[in-house]
């Protein structure tokens, strides 16, 4: 285990005073947000808040103006997607980016693929995804050669999350995944996520649904009209004081101490 997958120990991502503008339009105003292993950190704003960008500055789609980027507390640079993906930063879109006319391990491995010499070791691959899956836990899945198109959404989900954590992911960003999901669905989506996070990865998610955010994550980030309004321990919140948060950009009754993350510990 290394330092960064001990809970105890400092956040895997720290982002500094984030400012990031398209054109004339500032997004991101001064952004602080903190990622650590071993938790669930929800990532909660309206719409159009920010959460979006902000990821995407994570994942090294979009640089942003200013600001400082910590990894395991040393300063990098991610420019693009293959930096933050060597980091072992993966994003998992919510409409997914499967190829629906191919098998699970043709997705799995896409653009990754395992060869022996000039030949794909499909054997390989087959038991490398059949064993990501299984060491999820997850077992709604027949078989690694079935087609995606004949998935559930709820097992889509599965297959892109199992996808980026085969390759040794730290951090790995879900983007609403579980918006069109029914309730069985979203109830095995949540346990799959919680399950990533107590294996000690850094996990972020971006959710609208307030009984998804309390039911599995372990901090609350609220963006308000790109500022971090408040980044709490989840069990140092309500309900009704995250709703604030994301509609008012405060909350009257939580306390400054709080407000920064530093909440006293239960
Ligand atoms: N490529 C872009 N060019 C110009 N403006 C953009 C771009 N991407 C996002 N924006 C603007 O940045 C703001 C924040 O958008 P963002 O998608 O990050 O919000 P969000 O919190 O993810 O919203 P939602 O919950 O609706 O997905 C919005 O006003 C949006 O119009």
């Amino acid at each position: 285990m290394t330092a960064s997958e001990n809970p105890a120990d400092g956040p895997v991502i720290e982002l500094r005073g984030i400012d990031k503008s398209f054109g004339p339009v500032q997004v991101l105003h001064g952004v602080d947000f903190e990622v650590h292993a071993g938790e669930v950190t929800a990532l909660v704003g309206d719409n159009g808040a920010g959460k979006s960008t902000l990821v995407k500055c994570i994942g090294g789609i979009h640089p942003f103006d200013s600001g400082e980027y910590l990894f395991d507390g040393s300063p990098v640079h991610v420019g693009s997607p293959r930096d933050a993906a060597a980091l072992g930063v993966e994003i998992v879109y919510q409409d997914l980016a499967l190829a629906d006319n191919l098998d699970i391990v043709q997705n799995m491995f896409l653009g990754r693929e395992k060869k022996r010499g000039l030949i794909l070791d499909e054997y390989a691959m087959e038991e490398l995804a059949a064993e990501t899956l299984a060491g999820l836990s997850v077992r709604t899945v027949k078989s690694v050669r079935q087609q995606v198109s004949s998935l559930s959404g709820g097992q889509r989900q599965t297959v892109a999350i199992a996808k980026a954590v085969l390759w040794n992911s730290k951090v790995v960003i879900l983007d609403e995944p579980t918006a069109a999901l029914g309730v069985a669905q979203t109830q095995q989506v949540l346990e799959l996520v919680r399950r990533l996070a107590d294996k000690g990865l850094a996990v972020v998610l971006i959710s609208h649904n307030m009984n998804d955010v309390f039911a599995v994550s372990d901090r609350i980030a609220a963006l308000y009209l790109g500022r971090m309004a408040a980044q709490v321990k989840t069990r140092d919140v309500t309900h009704a004081q995250v709703v604030e948060l994301i509609t008012a950009g405060r909350s009257g009754d939580l306390g400054i101490q709080q407000a920064n993350g530093n909440g006293a510990k239960a």
